[in-house]
């Protein structure tokens, strides 16, 4: 979303309120996890769209840098100080002057009254609503913002909805929608379907929101997988059965999608080589383990090609996947936030994906004193041979390629700690340590 034009407001509502807003969201912004920028100042916010949602709403897709935002603000004289937390600030000046501004997916009200809209497809100026007709949306559910440390934003409605609301957004269908919508399709039932969405036609189309079941009484991977680890409990069947989990829906995903041919290991080799100097340039503790690193791209081109390319996860990890009952579903299909969208809709290796939740066994590990290397060994072992039980193939058996995917990964963890949790940066790093000197 390149794209600077002013869009005129559709209905009517003010003019020029980036007059009255871009001082309070120079502020704001750079506060919000979502927000990818923090490490330079908001120094101008370009307007892309502005549309009136509903009395006292209105939704911005904005301009900061290279990225496009969505935010949905709340206008009004006042904000009762309950809902302090949604809070940007009073405007000073312009069309809005003497009005509060805060965030409406943080506002009850206007948090219902998003459901409320979703629950009548159509438009509004360039947005557009849409809903799978066979699923009843009843009104009145009771909104709560997800306290969770996201991407994105998620709101639940009276437990049985999900919206999740993209902070940060891409020209194109976001895979969050594409990908569990065709695997619903397939009647695969590892993922939540979508049952209501919406999106934009301007500046360009895309995908700004989706609605689907919540999952009531689901803990995530991760909290199970510490939660194991402290009562010092064993979680290879877990594991395990993730692995199956894993291969089911990839099974769904290569009849859902075009598949590819194998990824070549020479084209693979430089891309990752590419990364990883990309991430060296910016995080310079990964400079000395640069010649290591490399070797295992490399080795690429020797080794087995593996399963063929197909439609993937992209950033799976143990907080991508729910255990409900005894199981496991997968969300969250955008894939690595930074990547561009193009990317992420295309094929890839499966091994991708088993190599994120292998790293993410190691991560789980090294959240204890001391250190439990066995544990992850252990799960690492049990959801590889639970892969291999359902996919027909081992991961254990492509060491050359798990060894180059899991680099990659991390190296990919690597960056995204530099840039928003620093003090995670260890984690990685010793697995980085480990596949340049030791190979694995
Ligand atoms: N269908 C669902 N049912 C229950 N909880 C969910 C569901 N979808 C997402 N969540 C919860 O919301 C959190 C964030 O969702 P996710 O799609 O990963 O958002 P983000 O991309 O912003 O990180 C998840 O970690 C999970 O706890
Ligand atoms: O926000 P997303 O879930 O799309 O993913 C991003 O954030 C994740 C952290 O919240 C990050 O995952 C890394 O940390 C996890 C523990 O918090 C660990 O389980 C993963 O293995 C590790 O990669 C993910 O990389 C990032 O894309």
């Amino acid at each position: 979303m390149t794209n600077t034009a002013f869009v005129r407001p559709r209905p009517a509502v003010v003019t020029d309120p980036m007059v009255s807003l871009s001082g309070l969201l120079r502020e704001w912004l750079p506060r919000q996890r979502w927000f990818a920028g923090k490490d330079r100042p908001v120094n101008e916010l370009g307007l892309l769209s502005l549309t009136e949602l509903f009395p006292g709403c209105l939704h911005l897709l904005v301009r900061a840098g290279d990225d496009c935002y969505q935010l949905l603000l709340g206008v009004r004289p006042h904000l009762s100080p309950r809902h302090g937390r949604a809070l940007i600030g009073r405007a000073e000046t312009g069309p809005l002057a003497g009005m509060t501004v805060f965030d409406a997916l943080q506002e009850p009200r206007s948090a219902q009254l998003l459901l409320e809209r979703l629950r009548r497809p159509g438009g509004a100026g360039p947005l557009r609503f849409e809903a799978d007709p066979s699923v009843p949306l009843p009104s009145g559910l009771v909104p709560r913002v997800l306290e969770a440390e996201q991407s994105n934003s998620s709101l639940v409605y009276g437990d049985e909805f999900i919206l999740k609301v993209f902070r940060r957004v891409q020209p194109g269908v976001n895979p969050d929608l594409e990908v569990p919508g065709a695997l619903a399709g397939q009647g695969c039932a590892r993922v939540p379907a979508p049952v209501a969405w919406f999106r934009t036609t301007y500046p360009q189309e895309a995908t700004l929101g989706v609605l689907q079941p919540f999952l009531r009484d689901a803990s995530d991977g991760w909290t199970l997988a510490l939660r194991a680890l402290a009562a010092g409990d064993d979680f290879t069947l877990q594991a395990r059965e993730l692995g199956r989990a894993t291969a089911e829906v990839h099974l769904a995903l290569a009849v859902s999608f075009p598949t590819g041919a194998h990824e070549e290991g020479v084209r693979t080799a430089s891309a990752m080589t590419e990364r990883l100097d990309a991430a060296a340039d910016t995080v310079p503790a990964l400079r000395p383990y640069v010649p290591g690193l490399r070797t295992a791209f490399g080795a690429l081109v020797a080794c087995d090609p593996g399963p063929p390319a197909q439609r993937i996860h992209g950033d799976l990890h143990l907080g991508q996947v729910l255990r409900a009952g005894r199981d496991w579903f997968v969300i969250d299909f955008e894939g690595e936030p930074s990547r561009p969208l193009a990317e992420r809709r295309s094929t890839h290796s499966p091994v991708r994906d088993i190599a994120g939740m292998l790293r993410s066994f190691d991560y789980a590990a090294r959240q204890r004193r001391p250190w439990r290397p066995e544990w992850a060994r252990r799960c690492r072992e049990a959801y590889c041979a639970g892969y291999a039980e359902r996919a027909g193939w081992d991961p254990r058996k492509k060491h050359g390629l798990l060894r180059a995917y899991e680099t990659d990964r991390a190296v990919y963890e690597v960056l995204y700690e530099a840039r928003h949790r620093p003090d995670w940066l260890p984690v990685p790093m010793a697995a980085i340590e480990r596949l340049a000197v030791r190979g694995g």
